[in-house]
């Protein structure tokens, strides 16, 4: 969770999370979906969160924010301009018209695959992997693979969102998440 220096909770998650809308029985029954939709029509949660990772961030020597399709896409872009990166989709299948590398995972409802164009990111490329919520972790731990195999190192995860309860902290091998708000 983002805390201030002194540990307590920095004082903008609160509208972070409040703006988060949450959709019982999503895609399919049982699941709490965390909807970021709400979180995008409120412009002052949008940019306090896009400012909570660029200040984590900045300075830190990331050259390559990796946005995951689709909602990655979203957060990583203006996280990667404010830092100074390059912005690099992770994309579902047969999007990428380059060459790709590829990796499949497991999903809380389904299975999915990340592909990536070979030579978007080079060895001794320092990666931020962006997403919008971790539940499992099978698409994190897909996106970290795909920039290992390409010689990057990945620095951290960023998050909105963690669903604690599917422990997919548990799946990063020890790779540091940031994540600022916890699913209701
Ligand atoms: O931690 P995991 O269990 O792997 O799940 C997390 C992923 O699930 C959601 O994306 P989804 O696959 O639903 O795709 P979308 O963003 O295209 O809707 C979410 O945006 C993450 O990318
Ligand atoms: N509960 C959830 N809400 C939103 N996106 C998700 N992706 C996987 N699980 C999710």
């Amino acid at each position: 969770m983002a805390c201030g220096k002194d540990g307590e909770q920095d004082s903008r998650i609160g509208g972070i999370a409040a703006s988060i809308r949450v959709v019982p029985d999503f895609p399919k029954k049982g699941i709490m979906f965390q909807d970021i939709t709400t979180l995008l029509l409120d412009p002052k949660a949008f940019k306090n969160t896009v400012d909570l990772f660029v200040e984590r961030y900045i300075g830190k020597d990331v050259s390559v924010v990796a946005g995951i399709e689709a909602r990655g896409f979203i957060f990583g872009p203006p996280i990667a301009l404010a830092i100074g990166a390059k912005f690099v989709p992770l994309r579902k299948p047969r999007k990428l018209p380059g060459e790709v590398i590829s990796e499949k995972y497991v999903l809380e409802y389904g299975t999915d695959c990340l592909e990536m164009h070979v030579g978007a990111v080079q060895p001794g490329d320092h990666a931020l992997v962006v997403d919008d919520l971790i539940a499992t972790g099978g698409t994190l731990c897909a996106a970290m693979n795909l920039l290992e195999r390409a010689g990057a190192e990945v620095v951290e995860c960023a998050c909105v969102i963690e669903l604690p309860e599917l422990k997919g902290r548990e799946k990063l091998n020890g790779k540091p998440l940031y994540v600022l708000v916890e699913s209701r």
